[in-house]
């Protein structure tokens, strides 16, 4: 079989840059299908069973229609589906799985990924990303891809938080740099290296990225999260924070001195912090978000405390877009096991903040309602 090679859709669409001007608060959630092969559908179909007991926001799936009917028949699921627009989400939303159909179908079966499922995957993510930065949808919520199966078919990006960045810059909206955040009730982290092997880390993690890092997390916190000054706790990079510059050099050389320039513009920021420490609830209490200096430093904590509440947020990104903390799960995919909670927590959060954004935008007043619908969307 020929290798799919997963495209980015080019072309502009003039019915989706005028769309932006329905407000957010009218427009449902778009959520991506995801790895098809995975627990995706399982857990999209889910969150819509449960819609009613626990208060999930109205949301419609982009994607392959038939991927999610062949799950919910495999797991006995009375889930009814309809294809529906943005528009019509809301109100079917009730009686139905509102789904946006886009893309190519999957053939991959549950729990055995192939790289033929890559077109699919794109094609759901595009459409879902086209639905929001046009304003027909209110926030991004992604379902988790398998990085290894999106690299395998020329996917050249570490994953969502990287390419939602690169689209929305292409498209000519401000995107400067993509943070990405792990939250819960329980603990907010954010690790400053994302998707590096370790042996890059000391070499990426500069001064510059730090303070822009930390300039990203402290503007969102108090926009889309209402916090009116956030505390910052910068974590080591080495064992007790280097131990005074004993135990290497880039606490004291590079942590150190962009909390300084972070607290010179005024923000809340304090380290290099033992990470060893940093986690029990006495030193939670005293910070709204940690920065880690790589990925599992602060993804573990995270994860450990609060697996199935945790969110994945994309910060700095010019539209809201959260995610299941967790990813695939091939192992449990089509077995009736997979939790929904951590979709349900980021569909929820979701909402939050793009109620949160709305609310903003009508205190900005008209002028910043006419910028909006100035901008440019990203194309599906
Ligand atoms: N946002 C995204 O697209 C993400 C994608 N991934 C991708 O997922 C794939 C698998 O990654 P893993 O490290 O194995 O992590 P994983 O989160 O898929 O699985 C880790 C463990 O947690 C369990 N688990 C995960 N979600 C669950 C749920 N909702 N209910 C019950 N149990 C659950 C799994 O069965 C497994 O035992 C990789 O290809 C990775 O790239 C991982 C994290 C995020
Ligand atoms: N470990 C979190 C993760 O892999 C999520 O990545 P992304 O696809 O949200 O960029």
């Amino acid at each position: 079989m020929p290798r799919p090679s997963p495209t980015p859709s080019p072309a502009p669409s003039p019915a989706a840059l005028s769309a932006h001007r329905s407000g957010p608060r009218s427009a449902p959630l778009v959520l991506s299908l995801g790895e098809p092969a995975g627990i995706g559908p399982d857990i999209a179909l889910a969150a819509w069973a449960r819609r009613a007991a626990v208060e999930v926001p109205p949301f419609l799936v982009a994607g392959d229609l038939d991927v999610l009917a062949a799950r919910a028949r495999q797991l006995g699921l009375a889930v009814p589906l309809v294809a529906a627009a943005p528009e019509e989400a809301a109100g079917r939303f009730g009686e139905a799985l509102p789904v946006f159909p886009a893309g190519p179908s999957a053939t991959a079966t549950p729990g055995r990924p192939d790289a033929s499922s890559a077109p699919c995957v794109l094609a759901s993510l595009d459409a879902a990303l086209g639905l929001v930065t046009s304003g027909r949808a209110a926030a991004l919520v992604t379902n988790p891809l398998a990085k290894s199966v999106m690299y395998a078919a020329g996917f050249a990006f570490p994953g969502h938080t990287e390419y939602l960045a690169a689209r929305a810059a292409a498209a000519g909206l401000p995107a400067p740099y993509p943070v990405m955040m792990i939250w819960s009730p329980l603990l907010a982290v954010v690790p400053a290296t994302i998707h590096i092997p370790y042996r890059d880390v000391p070499r990426q993690l500069t001064y510059d990225l730090l303070v822009e890092t930390g300039r990203i997390v402290a503007r969102d916190m108090v926009r889309r999260f209402g916090i009116a000054r956030p505390r910052l706790a910068f974590c080591g990079l080495n064992p007790h924070a280097g131990e005074d510059g004993t135990l290497g050099s880039e606490d004291e050389n590079v942590v150190r001195p962009a909390v300084a320039a972070l607290r010179r513009e005024g923000i809340e920021a304090t380290g290099p912090l033992p990470a060893d420490t940093l986690f029990h609830p006495e030193a939670r209490a005293g910070y709204d978000v940690a920065v880690g200096m790589y990925h599992d430093q602060v993804l573990i904590p995270a994860k450990t405390l609060a697996f199935h509440e945790g969110v994945n947020v994309t910060l700095g990104l010019p539209f809201i877009r959260t995610s299941p903390d967790h990813g695939t799960a091939f192992a449990i995919a089509g077995t009736g096991r997979a939790d929904p909670s951590s979709l349900m927590a980021a569909l929820r959060l979701a909402r939050r903040l793009a109620d949160a954004e709305d609310g903003l935008r009508r205190q900005d007043g008209p002028d910043q309602e006419s910028r909006d619908q100035g901008r440019r969307a990203v194309p599906a």
